[in-house]
């Protein structure tokens, strides 16, 4: 088998698209395809299934938070002028105030007992602790401390008031962001769509018939990846090399799929067919390999309005590739505007030098540290694009431009990866 392979060699996997691209070059035409792509459509789910989804609405506060002035503390409400009027001979409990009931207005020279979380009668300004405090024949007197307007009171507004922006649009929902929408009394919260994607492994190493039996790691990295990005992924290995098999698979994927990736199969090797196979399928390339290290193969392709991102089969290397293409994309669908690592990137003193080949730009894993206000940026060993245990290691990654060199010291930016 492996003779007759070599001894059948044939041309490369052809595309009439631009070939070996530049990596700002790949970045550009991308963005400009994704003019013509629109937003994902947009749904309504209850607050309880929002975990996970991408806000499609932005939250105003239709009421403000805290609603009302609440106590801080359980204790003696009041009007601070009326204490300090009262001075040793304190003031007279006219009642007791719980969480939950509507006070009357407080009356002329009184104290309230009240409990932590209950609204103030309409005149109290200050709280004062009940161990701050005593009763004495039904009054309540100041024990060392001096009341002040305020204290111990959560003013109503405090938090947010009515038409403060609290939740903008295109925000990753999560526990934290749920009270919010609760507080406002949303049932239902606008949401965008899960876009749907198929990864797709490829390559008779992962195949029952292996005789040199790998394991298959990428769709799980991308799947994770991807999902955490909303999206609603479905994993298939194809564990042979033949181009039927792969056209098979393919062809249901775009069935049920609104993005198809694909990883490995994408060289210039007589068993890697994904080009092929969606060319023939009807794929147009948008690019064909860009000159950056790793993930050169990296080519995207469109399936009438379906994109196709064909990852290289490398780990590493397909899970920066996925970083630098198809995060930011899942990202776009989400927001007008395309950014090539949306993420923010931090910058830090570079503590390694790199030079980039003069036409390849280089992607370097990196750790990024924080040492009394300084920010640092190392390298991170790597055998290479396979390394599997270096991305463990790295929290982000380090763009060198084509023929630039990074010196030890120099400020540098690292892309985080999104998790
Ligand atoms: N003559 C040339 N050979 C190669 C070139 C080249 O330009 N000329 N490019 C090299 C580069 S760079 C890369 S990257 C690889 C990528 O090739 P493919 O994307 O076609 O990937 P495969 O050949 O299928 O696999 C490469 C490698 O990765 C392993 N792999 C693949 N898929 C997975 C997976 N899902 N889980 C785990 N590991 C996977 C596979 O077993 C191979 O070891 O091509 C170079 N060659
Ligand atoms: O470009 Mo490849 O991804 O280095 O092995």
């Amino acid at each position: 088998m492996v003779g007759s392979l070599l001894a059948s060699a044939t041309p490369e996997q052809k595309c009439t698209a631009p070939d070996m691209v530049g990596y700002d070059e790949a970045q550009a035409l991308l963005a400009a395809c994704m003019q013509n792509i629109p937003l994902l459509p947009i749904e309504f789910v209850s607050i309880a299934q929002a975990d996970g989804r991408i806000l499609a609405e932005d939250v105003r506060a239709v009421m403000p938070r805290p609603e009302a002035d609440i106590s801080a503390m359980d204790g003696y409400a009041f009007r601070c002028a009326d204490m300090e009027k009262a001075g040793n001979t304190g003031l007279p409990l006219a009642g007791q105030i719980a969480a939950g009931d509507t006070p009357p207005p407080l009356g002329q020279d009184v104290a309230y007992g009240i409990l932590t979380g209950a609204r103030l009668p309409v005149g109290a300004d200050c709280v004062v602790a009940q161990e701050r405090a005593s009763i004495m024949d039904g009054r309540v007197h100041l024990r060392e401390q001096t009341a002040r307007s305020g204290l111990n009171v959560r003013r109503k507004g405090e938090e947010f008031c009515k038409g403060d922006m609290l939740l903008e649009h295109g925000q990753k929902l999560d526990w934290r962001h749920l009270p919010v929408l609760v507080h406002q009394g949303k049932k239902q919260v606008a949401v965008y769509k899960r876009p749907k994607i198929c990864v797709v492994a490829n390559g008779a190493e992962f195949g029952a018939t292996a005789t040199d039996c790998r394991t298959e790691l990428n769709t799980q990295l991308l799947a994770a990846m991807l999902q955490s990005k909303g999206a609603l992924v479905t994993r298939y290995v194809c564990g042979s090399d033949s181009a039927e098999d792969l056209h098979k698979l393919l062809y249901q994927c775009v069935q049920e799929a609104d993005i198809l990736i694909t990883t490995g199969g994408i060289s210039v090797g007589q068993t890697d067919h994904v080009l092929s196979v969606l060319n023939q399928m009807g794929a147009k390339c948008l690019f064909r390999r860009v000159k950056i290290r790793p993930g050169k193969p990296m080519t995207v392709m469109q399936l009438g309005q379906k994109m196709v991102f064909c990852l290289p089969g490398n780990p590493a290397a397909a899970a920066i590739c996925a970083q630098l293409f198809v995060v930011p994309f899942l990202h776009c669908l989400v927001d007008e505007k395309y950014e090539a690592n949306a993420s923010i990137a931090t910058e830090g003193q570079s503590r390694f030098s790199y030079v980039a080949a003069t036409d390849t730009t280089c992607f370097l894993p990196v750790h990024f540290t924080e040492n009394k206000g300084e920010n640092s940026i190392s390298l991170v060993p790597s055998v290479g694009a396979s390394d599997i245990l270096c991305l463990t290691r790295a929290t982000g990654f380090v763009k060198v431009s084509a023929g630039e060199t990074l010196q030890v010291g120099d400020m540098c930016q690292m892309i985080p990866f999104t998790s």
